[in-house]
């Protein structure tokens, strides 16, 4: 990629505020606010002035301060009424589309007519399809445990500050708009907990110290998942065993009974993040799954599978992602990097059939049960990283029907062989690529799938060209929001 390409992504990328984990790590949160107004300046100013006055903001001093901060680094847009956040959400999809034309024009790209538009995009770009759910949409959060504002190390909330900086300040998340109260119970009474226990916090691995951060998921009909990551250092099996029952007793029938939770995991783990396969979900109490409805389909959900955090979004992004991937029945679908198969199970009546590639080995045997029990047979799943199974999969390939491919990656974006796979597989003329982070990783996909041939890096198959770009909001109060983009050639 061009020099100058690359510093306007870079340049970009400043533009973009931080996600809400990331974000929940900035030294800056009104950096960030300033940062998301770019040039709806006057409009923001005029609502940081009448200060929209924060739910239950009645503590006075350092606590409040410090909530405030956490509320305008994790959800930056809540002052805005929600009509204006969608203004400046689709204000950066604009940002991101004018990069991408000006980096397909300095890489040659052979499509002038889509690059010339006079709005500088790269395609049109559709309104930002509002989120049917403003408010504690979120059906995941995750939550910290370390020093709160008091100094207090067994404080469970969100972050504020960055570690590189150590200036990190574990702040309780109980204003955020997008957060649910379930969420922020079950929150409430892990630090209680926590003070109840002998054990430390583990606030620094070489430092020592035991329980850690807390994830809790909840469903449309109620129910409570949660789970607690503990570092066990140099506990004995008895000892482990002595913690779990008392974390066990404590949320079904001590203090944390309130929060009813439907089930309660542990999982020991020395690292930042470890899937299923490292260190076991340990189910202490209840239910293994939880289970969601998406446009009438019934889902299975594991621990350790990825699924949207708003539901009543994702049905908006499934059908978006439907209108546009034009599958029907003689073709079929690729959903590279499906989870619990949501997309692809959402979309499978439209389609011939549905190949998905996920690496979560959990997410694929749930979405292997979803098609079973949706009564979904036109389905298969595929186990292993999507830059090892995609290209086996297209090589070894007898069928000769067209491809539709729908790619959801994490914001690390698509392996290049996954997209060498796709832009040299000629079946696929189809491609939309859904993104939570478009200036991210994702616009060197783009770019990689967009521009003229090179045999050098082995992308020698047909250019794809954006066509149409819908951006869905599912993160109503911060910055961020879905793009689907819809690539043809
Ligand atoms: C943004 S989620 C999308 C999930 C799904 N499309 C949905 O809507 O629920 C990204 C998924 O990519 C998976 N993933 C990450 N890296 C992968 C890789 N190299 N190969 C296959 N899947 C990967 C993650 O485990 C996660 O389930």
């Amino acid at each position: 990629m061009a020099l100058s390409c690359s510093l306007r992504l870079i340049r970009l990328r400043a533009y973009w505020p931080v996600s809400l984990k990331q974000a929940s790590l900035s030294t800056a949160p009104d950096e960030d606010c300033r940062q998301v107004a770019g040039r709806n300046e006057a409009t923001r100013k005029r609502w940081m002035k009448e200060k929209k006055p924060r739910q239950g903001c009645s503590l006075p001093g350092l606590e409040s301060f410090w909530e405030e901060r956490l509320t305008n680094v994790a959800t930056p847009l809540w002052r805005f009424p929600y009509e204006e956040q969608l203004k400046v959400k689709s204000e950066s999809q604009k940002k991101v589309l004018q990069t991408l034309a000006s980096c397909l024009r300095e890489l040659g790209t052979d499509k002038l007519e889509i690059t010339q538009r006079p709005d500088g995009l790269c395609c049109p770009l559709h309104s930002v399809v509002p989120s049917p759910v403003i408010n504690g949409y979120r059906n995941k959060s995750t939550f910290s445990v370390n020093k709160g504002p008091d100094g207090n190390p067994k404080t469970v909330g969100l972050y504020v500050g960055t570690g590189r900086a150590r200036n990190i300040v574990c702040v309780r998340a109980n204003h955020l708009e997008n957060i649910p109260e379930k969420h922020k119970q079950v929150a409430q009474y892990y630090e209680e907990f926590l003070h109840q226990s002998p054990l430390d916090p583990c606030l620094l691995f070489h430092q020592g110290g035991h329980w850690r951060e807390l994830i809790v998921r909840t469903n449309s009909s109620g129910h409570t998942m949660a789970i607690i990551t503990f570092h066990p250092q140099d506990l004995s099996q008895e000892e482990l065993c002595t913690q779990k029952a008392l974390l066990k007793d404590f949320f079904t029938c001590g203090p944390g009974a309130v929060c009813n939770l439907t089930s309660l995991y542990f999982q020991e783990s020395i690292m930042t993040r470890s899937s299923h396969q490292q260190s076991p979900y340990q189910l202490l109490y209840g239910e293994p799954y939880i289970f969601e409805e998406v446009l009438g389909l019934k889902f299975r959900i594991s621990p350790d599978a990825f699924f949207q955090i708003n539901t009543a979004g994702a049905e908006v992004l499934y059908q978006t992602v439907g209108k546009l991937s034009r599958a029907d029945k003689n073709t079929v679908l690729l959903d590279v990097c499906c989870g619990t198969g949501a997309i692809g199970l959402s979309l499978a009546h439209q389609a011939s059939k549905v190949v998905g590639v996920e690496v979560v080995e959990q997410a694929v045997e749930d979405a292997r049960w979803n098609a079973a029990f949706n009564g979904i047979s036109n389905c298969e799943f595929h186990s292993g990283k999507a830059e090892m199974v995609l290209p086996q999969f297209l090589m070894s390939r007898e069928d000769d029907r067209l491809l539709v491919a729908v790619v959801n990656p994490s914001r690390a974006g698509l392996h290049y062989r996954v997209v060498q796979a796709i832009r040299n597989c000629e079946a696929i003329l189809t491609l939309i690529y859904v993104s939570c982070k478009p200036e991210g990783e994702a616009m060197r996909n783009f770019l990689e799938f967009c521009c003229p041939p090179d045999s050098g890096k082995k992308l020698v198959g047909k250019p794809f060209a954006p066509l149409l770009a819908v951006p869905v909001d599912m993160f109503p109060h911060t910055i961020h929001c879905e793009l689907v983009m819809l690539l043809t050639r």
